[in-house]
Formats: structure tokens, C-alpha cells, sequence
């Protein structure tokens, strides 16, 4: 059985992984380190990071992005169209540019400070990045997701994108700060209530 591990964090780059396995209808070992314990873990990963999967008789592999392309691949949730599994992919790496930008804002401590950086993302970097990906959503279907009526392992990582700010976790940046976008939203929507994402949540 192939195991996952992450965080106990139901957000984030574990979380898309451990979304891709359930939908994917794949039996895997959910494990998830506390603080504690991942001191002593961390060298023994690839990158010093999480997540990883570990697959019997293959290795441990690392890297979110590497990770849902493979569980999509194996699983028909990624293209198997080479030009439009790279338009995928740039869609997540869209996501991971986001998460560089958004994490150190997010360990601003100084109140004033940490409320100025949170308007100018909110402002700005949200802006420009919801408007590109916006587009480029539109360019490839007319949804919900990101291929049109299958959901792919890009749509997980995306959904979580979104529903990091429309979950109100970060204060200072609106609930709604990606509201002009009706793609995105729609995509998000559509993810959250996909049945296997609902049966995730309500496990
Ligand atoms: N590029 C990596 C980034 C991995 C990463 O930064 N993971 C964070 C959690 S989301 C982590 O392991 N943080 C703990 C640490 O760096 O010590 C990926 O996409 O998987």
C-alpha cells in the first residue's frame, strides 16, 4: 500500500495528495507527523520537505506537483495529451508560486506591518495572479473544472489555492479576494462539491 506523508493539516500540499489517493480510489496509509516528531524525520527526506509517497518496490518520491502528476497519470486524472498535461502543470505551478509568495507574508509578526503586507497581497500579488490564471482557465474550457466536466488533479491543487483565502484563515485579505474571477470561483465550487471531495471532508 502506498503511503503518504504530511502534516495533520487538512490544507496544503499534503492535503491535495492525500485528495488525489481518495479520489483516485486508491487504499493508502495516511500518515501524518506531528511537530515533534519532525525534527528527527526531516533529513530523511528528499528535499528536507513533505509530502512524499512512498510506492512498494519504487521509492520514496517528493515534491507535491510530482506527486499529483503521478497519482494522475496512474489514475486518469491528469491529460494524457502532452501539450495539455503541461498546460496542467503550469497551473500548478501557479499554485506554488502563490504559496512562495503568500508563506512569508503569513510569518509577519509585527501587527503593523503584518497588516500593510497582507493589503498589498490581497491588492496586488492576489490580483494579478487571479487574472492570469483567470484567463488561462478560460482559454482551456468553459468548466467547472479545469478540463470541463472531469475533475484532474490540477483542479485539487487549484481548489485549494482558492479556498485558502475564501475559507477566511487569512485575516486581513478578503474572503472574497478572488470573487471577479468567476472561473476560478466556479471551480471551486464545483470541487467542493464533488462527491468524493464531500465524502473527504465528511469522513
Ligand atoms: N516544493 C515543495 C515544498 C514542500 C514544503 O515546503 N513543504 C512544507 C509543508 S507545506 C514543509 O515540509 N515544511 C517543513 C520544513 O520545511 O521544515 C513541494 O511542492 O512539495
Amino acid at each position: 500500500m502506498p503511503k503518504l506523508t504530511y502534516f495533520d493539516f487538512p490544507a496544503s500540499r499534503g492535503e491535495e495528495c492525500r485528495l488525489a489517493l481518495h479520489i483516485a480510489g486508491v487504499a493508502f496509509e495516511d500518515e501524518r507527523l506531528k511537530g515533534d516528531d519532525w525534527p528527527a524525520r526531516k533529513e530523511q527526506t528528499p528535499y528536507g520537505a513533505l509530502p512524499t509517497l512512498e510506492v512498494e518496490g519504487r521509492g520514496v518520491l517528493a515534491q507535491s506537483n510530482a506527486i499529483l502528476v503521478y497519482i494522475g497519470r496512474e489514475h486518469g486524472l491528469h491529460p494524457r495529451d502532452n501539450w495539455l498535461a503541461a498546460r496542467h502543470e503550469e497551473l500548478m505551478q501557479a499554485v506554488e508560486e502563490l504559496r512562495h509568495t503568500v508563506g512569508p507574508v503569513l510569518r509577519i509578526q509585527d501587527p503593523a506591518e503584518k497588516l500593510k503586507a497582507r493589503e498589498e497581497l490581497a491588492g496586488g500579488f492576489l490580483k494579478r495572479w487571479g487574472r492570469s490564471v483567470e484567463r488561462r482557465l478560460q482559454e482551456l474550457s468553459a468548466g467547472p473544472f479545469v478540463a470541463g466536466d472531469a475533475i484532474h488533479v490540477a483542479d485539487l491543487k487549484l481548489y485549494l489555492a482558492a479556498r485558502w483565502f475564501s475559507s477566511g484563515v487569512v485575516d486581513h485579505v478578503p474572503r472574497d479576494v478572488f470573487a471577479e474571477f468567476p472561473r476560478l470561483v466556479g471551480l471551486e465550487q464545483a470541487v467542493a462539491a464533488h462527491p468524493k471531495v464531500v465524502a473527504w471532508r465528511n469522513r
